[in-house]
């Protein structure tokens, strides 16, 4: 963070209550800066049942910023996610498709509702993800973090060219232990508070509850890919996820599943250590979305799930905004709807991303 180039801006602190954003405030503070934090109420409505950490997370919030003097306001963006996420998140669900809320949660919310109700007052907006941002040939770009376990850049790979030039990440050059020493340093309420299981208010509630809720459940076969032999029957296609091996509870296993008949409502699983049907090599995307501007992608790397592993490819360019990934070695559970997110060959710079359609 260059403090002579934002200590003049107006600078929004999104704080969680959680130790990454906690960690922001302070960066700025030591630096004699003390923005206006803001907590995003995201979760669902207060009396229910699996709303249970937020109350704390204000707290939290609330705590670490008076220790260092800045205001702390609460924007309310409940409805704007559960109109915005969650519908998408539903509809894409019930098609078959495998979505990521968590992506959208930061193209919609965080950087977008956010923006309309509060933020647009502000010059930027600061977050604890573990992302960087770099000028490179007069441009901003999106680029990984140093702890390639936390690095979030994913998820950040569907935002807007004029959200990423207001984003500024604090913490991003940090690996999360140093985040943790340095609020246990600074004796932060909440240095040794579990880290969050997933992204958004979703880490905090079962996501097959949360699909359960709108969609309910809708019982089908499951059949043996290759032979059409009966295994027993799925409560619905959307709590099953092509690649998913664990959780399915049927003997005679391991089971994979390798694909969704949503017209059939049949769930199709394969036996087997490594199932030729659940890798790809190639497979194609659309709506490419790219964060600063088109690039060529001959030479990239990428990932279709939030893990530390990053593959090689070379993209060639089938439409306005498709591609065909072609990639260097096979990957398992390649499921439409999921994001494919690309960067250079370093894995360095993220260059966008786009939904997999297979
Ligand atoms: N309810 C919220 N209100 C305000 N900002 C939030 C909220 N949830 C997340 N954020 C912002 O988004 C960032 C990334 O969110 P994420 O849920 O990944 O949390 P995290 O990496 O565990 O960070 P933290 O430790 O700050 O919660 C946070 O660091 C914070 O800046």
């Amino acid at each position: 963070m260059n403090i002579d180039e934002i200590k003049d801006k107006k600078i929004a602190v999104l704080l969680s209550g959680g130790v990454d954003s906690s960690v922001v405030v302070y960066e700025f503070a030591r630096h004699g800066l003390h923005p206006d934090c803001f907590y995003i109420k995201i979760g669902p409505e207060e009396q229910e049942e699996w709303d249970c950490s937020s109350e704390e997370d204000l707290e939290m919030a609330t705590a670490v910023a008076r220790k260092y003097g800045c205001k702390l306001e609460v924007i309310d963006c409940h409805e704007e996610y559960w109109n915005e996420v969650t519908r998408y998140t539903m509809e894409k669900v019930r098609a078959g498709f495998t979505p990521n809320p968590d992506v959208m949660c930061n193209r919609l919310i965080k950087f977008g509702a956010f923006d309309e109700k509060m933020g647009h007052k502000y010059d930027l907006i600061a977050t604890g993800h573990y992302a960087q941002t770099e000028i490179i040939g007069g441009k901003k770009w999106l680029v990984t973090s140093p702890d390639p376990v936390k690095d979030q850049t994913d998820f950040l790979a569907q935002i807007y060219d004029w959200q990423l030039k207001k984003a500024l990440f604090p913490i991003g050059h940090y690996r999360k232990g140093e985040v943790r020493e340095i609020a246990e340093r600074e004796h932060l309420v909440n240095a040794r508070r579990k880290d969050s299981q997933g992204i958004c208010f979703l880490g905090k509630i079962n996501y097959n509850d949360y699909i359960r809720r709108y969609l309910g459940e809708n019982p089908g076969l499951v059949l043996e890919f290759e032979t059409g032999k009966k295994i027993g029957t799925h409560k619905g296609l959307w709590f099953h996820t092509i690649g998913q091996r664990h959780g399915l509870g049927f003997g005679g296993g391991p089971w994979y599943v390798v694909k969704k008949d949503v017209t059939e409502n049949t769930l199709y699983v394969s036996k087997g250590f490594e199932p030729r049907t659940a890798y790809k090599k190639d497979f194609p995307i659309h709506g490419f979305h790219f964060l600063t501007e088109p690039v060529n992608m001959t030479n990239v790397t990428f990932k279709i799930r939030h893990t530390p592993e990053y593959h090689r490819a070379y993209l060639e360019k089938t439409g306005d905004k498709s591609y065909i990934v072609h990639a260097g070695d096979f990957i398992q559970g390649v499921a439409p709807g999921q994001f494919c997110v690309v960067y250079d060959e370093a894995h360095h710079r993220c260059f966008g991303s786009a939904e997999i359609t297979v």
